[in-house]
């Protein structure tokens, strides 16, 4: 393959990339709320004046939530893509993968208090 040829294939692939961001925030309840919550945080963020040290932490608990909720929400579509009906295995597929969510909630929770809360 030529490097025009790869060159194009990679800014197409990021096309697409952006395509699911899009299709995430447009058609998932979920992602709105994750968008709120991120905007909040960071006006706050900018607001307290927090130092790069007091940002990394908090850029990487806003990713992990986004990138957990956007896989599970790409697990819950293939199961009830491949498996409509109920069935105790895809229960526990969709019970672990809602639990990855909870997961980075609570460490963005914790992460948020011990930044916020001494400036408060
Ligand atoms: N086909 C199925 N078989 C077995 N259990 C299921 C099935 N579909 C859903 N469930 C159960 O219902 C729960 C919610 O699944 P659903 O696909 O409705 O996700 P949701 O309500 O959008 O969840 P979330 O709030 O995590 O996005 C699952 O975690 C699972 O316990």
């Amino acid at each position: 393959m030529g490097i025009g040829r790869y060159l194009q294939q990679r800014i197409l692939s990021f096309k697409y990339s952006f395509e699911g961001i899009a299709a995430f925030l447009r058609t998932e309840p979920h992602a709105r709320v994750h968008a709120v919550a991120t905007v909040l945080v960071v006006a706050a963020g900018f607001y307290y004046g927090l130092s790069a040290s007091q940002w990394i932490p908090i850029l990487i608990v806003i990713g992990l939530v986004w990138v957990t909720e956007m896989l599970n929400t790409v697990v819950e579509k293939i199961m009830d893509h491949l498996s409509p009906d109920y069935h105790p295995r895809v229960k526990w597929i969709k019970d672990v993968a809602s639990g990855a969510v909870l997961v980075a909630a609570i460490i963005a929770a914790i992460t948020g208090a011990l930044i916020f809360i001494p400036i408060l």
